[in-house]
């Protein structure tokens, strides 16, 4: 509001030489008090007051005289723009009752009178309690004004509907609130209302007093509260449900956004359960398939499906509201998956085992392994692959070696699978498993009547069997010094008699041996023929031992967790980290063939689904524990050589032997006070 809205417009003034009579007549005609008189230029020049007309008819003015002398030219002037507020002030503090409202152009346009400021006010005050009361209303609070006596002056319709009053005006607030004081805050229960009452005092100017009190009805917090408490509530319970849930069971939303996910999900797929949180299903689960229920809005069960050896389904169940799918419930059963899954658990080991006899009798005197098979993690034995890999090409007698249990087999079948000779036969002589007197026919064969006795046939031996492919010659170092020299003749003349023969035979047969004993010794100690050691070390294979491959430990139990679980059924998901540092720490002396016997068994009794230390055999944790303890000791050792040293240096004096081993004089006491 501006002071044009509340101004009183005058549309005609006097100007300056006007005569009496014509500021009589306008004062008569406009019932003003105050006529604005302007120049020529219509610029307000002063005013002609009802006071100015008596002094003049006093005076002897005449209708027709000039009223110049008697223009008042100290004038209180106000812009026709000026706010309301402003205006409120400038009219309190002036010592004139009427103002002259001016334009832009200094035109007099309207009075601004005592009267048209209350009217103002008036409107203003009118206006505001309006205002007031359309928030009151809308905000829902009921709203009680009392006076000082408690009587209430004003209240709204909500205050009216929690007291179920059709008038509150005139009762007294204590009725209905025994006590208020400033500040009270107070829930109350009335006509089947439950609300928090607030009452707060004012003091306003002309020494009104009293109190508001503002009223909340609290019935649908509380019922929004006690609601909000039971979701709570079954979202603790469904959290409980999925903690200790046997399935493995993930819910996402609308989005396919994972909201809830059980721990042996997680575990079945490696996954961490905190980072799955939150994330798309498809990114975390993508095998599930969950979100084809979202197309499809029934029900879905998967074939079975497999991971880590371990077979499992997929329930796909969608959440329906409204005829709309709001998310989807993925249930994955692997530990039992039921009757069912046991007899078909049975059928498909037995079918496992038949496959394995089938595939024994099928490559019976050929080759089993391939370079696939060799599983490895570590960049040395890499590199024996590749060597190994290349050397299989060729037609040069390979040695391997290494430990008991690091692969030797593996490679030598891995080699005759990726030499020109893989489609012949792949025939394996293990030198320490046949009787001495048996060698010789083994190797060589035997012509028929070789033997005293009729029944004696003759008898292919298995130089003969592996003609055109290779013979492998385990344990070569067990071979007797007799048969040995007999070998060398074949690997240099490529051809033998056979036992009671007299004819010669030529082959064409790779040699591949392997051994775990140390060649070069039994040479030293005419165990074995140093020419047959050079004839069969043309290549040389060292396979490193397991401990010697820390990350390839890790690596292999993969591997054999998800072959056994596959062999045997089981439902192994992961080795926990007790049981992994205890393997990572054992110094394998049987190596792989050792690790793989330990994960068979661990396995077999893993009951929580998880290999722990407990399932680990006794003899390897023990073992462990006293490497442990040896460790520790040793290292006492040479810490007291040391310490007995420092002090021999320095002749006995402790500070300097501190200095020399260091340390601080301090931990040297307490070093002497140990060993002491
Ligand atoms: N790197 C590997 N990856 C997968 N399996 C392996 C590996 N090395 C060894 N194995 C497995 O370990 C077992 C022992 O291997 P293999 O018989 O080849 O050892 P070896 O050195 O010939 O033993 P030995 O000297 O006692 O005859 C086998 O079951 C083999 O498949």
């Amino acid at each position: 509001m501006i002071l044009r809205d509340i101004m009183t417009p005058i549309s005609e003034t006097l100007i300056t030489g006007d005569t009496l009579g014509r500021a009589v007549i306008l004062m008569k005609q406009f019932k003003i008090n105050v006529v604005p008189v302007v120049t020529k230029q219509d610029e307000l020049y002063g005013v002609f007051t009802r006071t100015s007309l008596s002094d003049m008819i006093i005076s002897g003015g005449q209708s027709n005289d000039s009223i110049d002398p008697y223009v008042v030219r100290d004038v209180v002037t106000l812009n026709d723009t000026t706010p309301y507020r402003e205006v409120e002030s400038l009219v309190k503090q002036s010592h004139v009752g009427t103002g002259i409202v001016i334009d832009q152009h200094l035109k007099p346009i309207g009075l601004f009178t005592k009267t048209d400021m209350i009217s103002a006010l008036f409107e203003q005050t009118k206006s505001l309690s309006h205002m007031l009361e359309q928030i009151l209303d809308s905000s829902h609070l009921g709203a009680i004004m009392t006076d000082e006596h408690s009587t209430i002056i004003y209240s709204n319709e909500q205050a009216k509907q929690f007291l179920n009053k059709e008038e509150l005006d005139g009762l007294c607030s204590l009725e209905f609130f025994p006590e208020v004081e400033n500040g009270m805050v107070k829930q109350v229960q009335m006509e089947g209302n439950h609300f928090i009452v607030r009452a707060s005092n004012f003091d306003r100017e002309l020494n009104e007093k009293g109190y508001i009190l503002f009223m909340q009805d609290v019935s649908e917090v509380e019922e929004m509260a006690s609601e909000l408490k039971t979701v709570q509530g079954l979202k603790g319970l469904l959290d409980k449900a999925m903690e200790h849930a046997y399935d493995g069971i993930v819910m996402v939303n609308k989005k396919g956004n994972i909201q809830m996910v059980s721990p042996p999900l997680c575990e079945l797929f490696s996954i961490d359960r905190n980072k799955a949180m939150r994330k798309h299903v498809n990114e975390v689960f993508p095998q599930l398939n969950l979100l084809s229920v979202f197309q499809s809005q029934h029900a879905e069960v998967s074939d079975f499906l497999e991971i880590k050896g371990i077979k499992y389904i997929v329930n796909r169940i969608p959440i329906v509201q409204d005829n709309e799918v709001i998310g989807a419930i993925g249930k994955v059963t692997y530990r039992q998956i039921d009757d069912v899954k046991k007899v078909f658990k049975k059928l498909e080991l037995m079918e496992n085992q038949v496959d394995y006899y089938k595939e024994q009798l099928k490559q019976k005197d050929s080759s089993r392994f391939r370079w696939e098979q060799i599983i490895t993690r570590d960049e040395n034995m890499k590199k024996l692959v590749r060597t190994a890999t290349k050397a299989a090409k060729g037609l040069s007698t390979i040695l391997i070696r290494g430990e008991s249990g690091t692969g030797k087999e593996l490679f030598a079948h891995s080699i005759h699978s990726s030499s020109g000779r893989q489609l012949k036969p792949l025939v394996t002589v293990n030198c320490a498993a046949i009787p001495e007197q048996l060698l010789e026919s083994e190797f060589f064969g035997y012509e028929d009547g070789a033997f005293t006795g009729a029944a004696h046939k003759g008898k292919i031996g298995k130089f003969d069997l592996a003609n055109g492919g290779t013979l492998f010659l385990d344990e070569i170092g067990d071979m007797s010094l007799s048969l040995q020299a007999k070998m060398l003749r074949v690997l240099q003349e490529k051809e033998f008699y056979r036992v009671g023969g007299t004819s010669r035979v030529n082959v064409d047969v790779r040699i591949v041996a392997a051994t775990n004993q140390p060649l070069e010794d039994l040479v030293a100690e005419g165990k074995f023929r140093e020419d047959l050691y050079y004839r069969l070390n043309v290549i040389s294979l060292q396979i490193p031992p397991l401990r010697d491959r820390p990350n390839d430990i890790e690596r292999l139990i993969e591997h054999f967790m998800e072959s056994f679980n596959s062999i045997i059924g089981t439902s192994v998901t992961a080795v926990k980290n007790d049981a992994l540092t205890y393997m990572k720490s054992y110094h394998w002396p049987g190596n792989v063939r050792e690790l793989s016997n330990v994960m068979e068994r661990a396995m077999t009794f893993a009951e929580s689904g998880q290999i722990q230390k407990e399932d680990l055999p006794e003899y390897m944790l023990r073992s462990i524990e006293e490497s442990r303890y040896a460790q520790k000791e040793t290292r006492m050792d040479y810490e007291w050589e040391a310490i007995e040293k420092a002090l021999a240096k320095s002749s006995g004096n402790k500070s300097k032997a501190a200095e020399i081993l260091g340390i601080s004089r301090s931990s040297l006491y307490e070093k002497l006070k140990k060993y002491s």
